[in-house]
């Protein structure tokens, strides 16, 4: 058991507060002046990867402080209880393992007495083969043709890892095979999936850890009436549907052959899920070698944070500049930006994996919190994000701490792409830490010729306050082993904060209730009576709907 605490009565929470009133007015620009070592003293390498966190608003006491902070939160020990099984999940009882399904040093990790790791192997061998087979096509559709598309069939943890990955590790992609994903219920996302691919050539990914999701059972069942539809017969549904599941009941009563179900276990959490059978898509999109080299990297990141002292420890830097912001300077987001096109998805991924860990508002006693817990991710690849929400970033009214990460080397290098797009990587974050002062705006619109009326004008509107926080992440390139080790930064670092916080990181009970009430709800839109159970506001939008559904559009 971990040892419960109050995050706003640690020691260091109370030094923190005082030093944050002492050094919320100190800028950026000064502090960097000031110490010619900044750079170095505020790095830290892994690997391929760089982490630049010297433009915090932080200075060493800073540093020193946090870092009391989360030895007097008890980290080290949560950390050695999660490597070692314990079941740290408390309120659904479970261990959470994640770091089990990546450990390619297979050192033995027990739950309840037995050591897990001789099944994860197994379903790993399973994944192998299986994906090696479709991709080599020996694999057969139920017409002799070789598989061509891959549907996932998905939501949340389910979905946006294969999603994130799929389009992250897109250069390593076998030629001629797709993949596709389709998570939300709205008819229209299975309906744009299904204009897409055959029957005879497509292999459906049913992905669910507790096979009883209403999205993903609504969309499955289509998939499989259409299959039906199209030419497909109930005994060819083996060599089109497999089901990646901890829930085997669920599944043969779907009408999946067993044979085709990679299993998992309740010790892996939905969205830490996509390193285990629910990768089963990125297996076969990139190869089983290059999802085990994914696995590697994941693994490494584990060792580094479960064996480095935590001041040179890269997940708890980000998870302590993390609470820097969020608990002393009342930001409310954290904004996550990838240079890298090929990381379109990987805010929206950890979105949920931070939003759905760390959106907690009881400790782990139960007691309602008085602090701020997890933040609002939220993010798009530079450069676009500059081209549409960076204004506010500069010169709104709000403080947003930014991640900024960027690979050395393209997977693509087409001409001069790559060093514009750093060019503007090193700007962006340059220009949030120090600003423009008034005076420099002024003294530029002097030098653009305009009148000194027009000067004092515009030089308030074209000024920025800079002292705007960064992280930088420089990596070599976007390889399934960095890729591996990125995520697994991300995923230590939300742990970290959690712990920090004293809030449990990996139930997510604030789903339940939509959901309860969403499954009241269905059947009273199944027919045309008037609804008059709930609020006004709810009976009103659920009347009128029944009333202009029966309208001609
Ligand atoms: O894999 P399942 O059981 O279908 O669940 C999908 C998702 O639903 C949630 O339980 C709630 O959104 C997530 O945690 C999970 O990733």
């Amino acid at each position: 058991m971990l040892a419960n605490h109050r995050f706003t009565d640690l020691p260091a929470y109370a030094q923190l507060q005082a030093h944050y009133d002492v050094l919320k007015d100190r800028h950026l620009r000064d502090l960097f002046a000031e110490d010619a070592q900044r750079f170095d003293k505020f790095t830290r390498r892994f690997e391929d990867i760089l982490l630049d966190f010297s433009k915090n608003r932080i200075t060493d006491e800073t540093l020193t402080l946090l870092l009391q902070l989360a030895e007097q939160a008890g980290l080290t020990d949560a950390i050695g209880k999660m490597f070692s099984g314990d079941k740290i999940n408390r309120t659904e009882d479970r261990a959470v393992l994640h770091v089990a399904l990546r450990n390619r040093s297979n050192t033995p990790i027990i739950v309840e007495g037995q050591d897990v790791m001789p099944e994860v192997n197994q379903v790993l061998d399973r994944m192998k083969s299986f994906s090696e087979r479709v991709r080599s096509g020996e694999w057969k559709g139920y017409t002799g043709e070789t598989i061509t598309d891959i549907v996932n069939i998905g939501i949340g943890g389910s979905d946006l890892g294969p999603v994130m990955v799929t389009e992250a590790l897109k250069p390593y992609a076998k030629e001629g095979l797709r993949v596709h994903f389709v998570s939300n219920v709205d008819g229209v996302h299975i309906y744009e999936t299904l204009q897409t691919v055959r029957p005879e050539s497509t292999l459906f990914l049913i992905a669910s850890k507790t096979f009883t999701t209403q999205e993903t059972m609504t969309n499955a069942q289509t998939a499989r009436q259409w299959f039906l539809e199209q030419g497909g017969s109930e005994g060819d549904i083996a060599r089109h549907f497999a089901a990646l599941s901890t829930n085997r009941s669920a599944v043969e009563k779907f009408g999946i052959d067993p044979d085709n179900m990679f299993g998992f276990w309740d010790w892996v959490g939905g969205r830490y899920s996509l390193w285990s059978a629910i990768g089963l898509s990125i297996a076969l999109y990139i190869g089983f070698d290059n999802f085990e080299e994914l696995l590697a990297g994941g693994h490494a990141m584990d060792l580094h944070f479960r064996d480095t002292p935590i001041d040179q420890n890269l997940p708890v830097m980000l998870a302590l500049m993390g609470i820097w912001y969020n608990n002393f300077f009342g930001a409310q987001t954290q904004a996550i930006l990838p240079y890298d096109q090929y990381m379109h998805r990987f805010a929206a991924y950890f979105q949920q994996g931070d939003m759905e860990s760390n959106g907690k508002s009881v400790d782990r006693d139960g007691r309602p919190v008085d602090y701020q817990t997890g933040p609002i991710i939220w993010g798009e690849p530079g450069t676009n994000g500059q081209h549409a929400f960076y204004q506010l970033i500069h010169q709104g009214t709000k403080l947003i701490p930014c991640d900024f990460l960027a690979p050395v080397l393209s997977q693509r290098p087409i001409g001069e792409h790559h060093t514009i797009l750093m060019a503007n990587f090193f700007a962006q974050t340059e220009a949030l830490m120090n600003g423009k002062t008034e005076e420099e705006a002024a003294e530029e619109l002097r030098k653009s010729g305009k009148s000194e009326e027009d000067v004092q004008a515009l030089a308030p509107f074209k000024m920025f306050s800079g002292n705007r926080p960064t992280n930088s992440i420089l990596f070599k390139q976007l390889t399934p082993r960095t890729l591996g080790s990125l995520i697994a930064l991300y995923e230590h670092k939300i742990f970290t904060q959690g712990v920090i916080w004293d809030i449990f990181s990996f139930d997510q009970w604030g789903v339940e209730l939509g959901k309860q009430l969403a499954s009241r709800i269905l059947p009273e839109l199944q027919d045309d009576t008037p609804v008059s159970s709930h609020d006004s506001s709810t009976n009103g939008l659920m009347n009128a709907f029944k009333s202009m559904r029966n309208t001609t559009a």
